[in-house]
């Protein structure tokens, strides 16, 4: 499609355009306001959040995105708080984002919160923003994507995205990272079975942290790591999940483990995967978007809620098919057209 020929969103008005100049020069106070209307739940917010990342589309996808995953204790912020330290060090500026679907729950965040990264959180150079709280895994992640793209506006180098180790999280994170972490304890290789093969599966690089408590373990859960990876089919034919050891604590493996998402990136990058990835990321976020679009749009229309309720029991005490009940459902967004 001809750039011109291209749906546009709405004319940006001269606040709104403020804070694209401001995300644009990298201020934070401007990127922390477009993050706000990109969470929050109002409707005009939302379409102004909409215009806003529109213009700042051009000057995002510059950074290294990142997931890290891992259970609840294996050390996600004492590592990330490293890792970003040593990145600084390196003349780089770092993004930490979480995506926590128990902050829907609980309506505050556990991750990313600036406490847990006290040494990060007062560097100038990154910037911590904790999961947006509202919705189902579905809305946070959407937002934790858009509000990504608003940080590479704002010349981030890295952007870091943690998840805790439960659920479904860690897909909907690995499917906005470029390449996806996970974080092992030293007695991990004695518990295979305790780690979902699916989450491995995800992993382009597994880390055994706090090498510093047990060395002897941490090399057997190396060991044990690497062949229960060797069983699975690696992700892409141009990359096999290397197993790290490190201590986030001492502060010791960070160059190494960095070194090694620079060697994935350039392979990737070399062998065309790098794009490919990216495009097929953002090709399935649209057909989410539509997806979840299509079923609220159907949830809203009248007739749909009228008959809802009686159909879905008829459903249940078997007085009806679930496919006569869908079709008959369905047929009210046909007509509407
Ligand atoms: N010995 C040792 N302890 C560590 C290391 N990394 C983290 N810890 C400790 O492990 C505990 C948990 O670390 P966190 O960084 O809070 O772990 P987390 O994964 O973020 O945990 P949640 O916040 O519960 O998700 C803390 O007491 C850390 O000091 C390490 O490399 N070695």
């Amino acid at each position: 499609m001809a750039p011109d020929d291209m749906p546009r969103t709405q004319p940006l008005d001269a606040v709104d355009q403020s804070l694209v100049d401001g995300v644009l020069a990298r201020q934070l106070r401007p990127l922390a306001k477009t993050i706000t209307l990109i969470e929050s739940q109002r409707e005009d917010h939302q379409a102004r959040a909409r215009s806003v990342l529109e213009a700042l589309l051009p000057h995002t996808g510059g950074a290294m995105r990142v997931g890290i995953s891992g259970v609840p204790g294996v050390g996600k912020s004492t590592f990330i708080e490293a890792l970003g330290l040593y990145l600084i060090e390196q003349g780089l500026r770092v993004a930490v984002l979480a995506v926590d679907p128990s902050s829907s729950i609980t309506g505050g965040s556990i991750l990313g919160d600036k406490t847990r990264m006290e040494r990060l959180s007062q560097n100038t150079a990154a910037f911590i923003r904790p999961s947006p709280s509202a919705g189902s895994l579905g809305g946070v992640a959407e937002k934790t994507r858009e509000t990504m793209l608003a940080c590479e506006a704002a010349g981030f180098d890295v952007i870091i995205i943690e998840t805790v180790g439960v659920g479904q999280s860690e897909t909907a994170v690995a499917n906005m990272s470029d390449m996806f972490c996970l974080l092992q304890l030293p007695n991990a290789g004695d518990d295979l079975q305790g780690i979902k093969k699916g989450i491995m599966e995800l992993a382009d690089l597994v880390v055994v942290n706090k090498a510093d408590i047990d060395l002897a373990a941490t090399t057997r859960a190396q060991a044990q790591l690497k062949t229960a990876l060797h069983m699975l089919r690696p992700v892409s034919p141009n990359w096999s999940p290397p197993v790290l050891t490190l201590s986030a604590l001492r502060m010791e493996g960070v160059a190494e483990f960095w070194q090694t998402v620079c060697e994935y990136r350039d392979t990737m990058k070399r062998t065309g995967e790098f794009e490919t990835k990216r495009r097929r990321q953002a090709r399935a976020w649209m057909w989410e978007l539509i997806d979840a679009g299509l079923r609220a749009h159907f949830r809203s229309h009248p007739r749909v809620r009228a008959d809802l309720p009686a159909l879905t029991e008829a459903v249940e005490e078997g007085g009806t098919t679930p496919s006569a009940a869908a079709q008959r459902l369905l047929r009210y967004l046909k007509d509407a057209v």
